[in-house]
């Protein structure tokens, strides 16, 4: 465990959807703010960012665009078949370590990646292993809805096919529709399958990455704000899947919306400036959170 410290210097701003009182009452003062400057140490975490027999295992995981290092020493289990957030300010590398769960980051050219992180105990970054196995197994829904320039049915089909999961036009169909339904969107798409998904709502579309994303029957699903480009009622029927989708899959979501990451969550981890510095259950992180700059974060002082 490195010893290296980093200085946090904390904002007076508040993150968009949160909490933060608008009556002059309530704000609060500067005065009030917690200390300046708080020197987090790498490689430690508050809570309890460990988990029995885990989906992932991820150990003293550093991650580096060139020479800029955005994740510090990061520890951390997902445990199986639970929903667990990443929370944070803007570029504490919530997306940048969700990405390494499926080697997303792979494409990065100046990406560099330390540690050891560990699919049911398998090494991710086995030079031998198949990257495109590995994401059919741990499959990602993006922050804006990005569907094929196909038809509805070939979005869901298409994961299948190069796949070979479908050997007859009839499981193929039973593959799309299950997906479809699983995804909340069935009765909504089933008499005009052939037409174009670009076609779609918003979060219509967003649904459809779901499912296509389902269609290969991954493990874990992760998601990088998938609803940031949602209307309120798009989000909610989103956040009702994901709560649906947790029965049968490991789920990690990034989201900057606290209320969200509330409802839907089982763990949440709070990242600070490439370090992790708190892992409770969700419910704890928002009413007794453990660290000072978790509370300051969701308390509206910074964001
Ligand atoms: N492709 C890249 N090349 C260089 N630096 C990058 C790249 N992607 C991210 N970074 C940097 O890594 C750090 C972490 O970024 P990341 O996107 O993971 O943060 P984040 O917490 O997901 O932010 P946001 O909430 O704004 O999406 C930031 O300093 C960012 O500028």
């Amino acid at each position: 465990m490195s010893t290296v410290s980093s200085t946090i210097t904390n904002k007076m701003q508040a993150p968009d959807d949160k909490a933060m009182p608008v009556t002059e009452d309530k704000v609060m003062p500067v005065t009030e703010a917690k200390p300046e400057q708080t020197v987090l140490e790498e490689g430690v975490t508050v809570g309890t960012p460990f988990a029995d027999d885990p989906k992932f295992k991820l150990r003293d995981v550093e991650v580096f665009y060139g020479e800029t290092q955005a994740i510090k020493n990061i520890s951390l289990d997902v445990a199986r078949n639970e929903v667990i957030a990443f929370i944070g300010p803007s570029g504490c590398g919530k997306s940048t370590f969700l990405r390494c769960l499926n080697r997303m980051n792979d494409s990065i050219d100046s990406c560099r990646i330390k540690g050891s992180l560990l699919l049911d105990g398998q090494n991710i970054y086995d030079s031998k292993r198949d990257v495109v196995e590995l994401r059919a197994r741990v499959g990602m829904v993006f922050q804006k809805p990005n569907p094929f320039p196909k038809s509805i049915y070939d979005n869901v089909a298409y994961g299948p096919r190069i796949h070979g999961l479908a050997n007859r036009k009839s499981d193929l169909d039973d593959i799309v529709e299950n997906s479809l339904r699983k995804a909340g969107l069935w009765n909504e798409v089933k008499d005009r399958l052939d037409a174009m998904a670009t076609g779609m709502s918003g979060g219509q579309q967003q649904r459809l990455c779901i499912a296509r994303a389902i269609a290969v029957s991954p493990e874990v699903v992760l998601m990088d704000e998938p609803c940031s480009a949602l209307d309120p009622i798009a989000t909610a029927r989103i956040e009702e899947l994901i709560t649906e989708m947790s029965e049968s899959y490991t789920i990690v979501i990034v989201t900057h919306s606290m209320q969200q990451a509330a409802r839907v969550s089982n763990r949440t981890a709070y990242f600070h400036m490439g370090h992790l510095v708190e892992v409770n259950d969700t419910s704890k992180v928002f009413t007794t959170p453990e660290h000072e700059l978790t509370e300051s974060y969701i308390t509206g002082r910074f964001g």
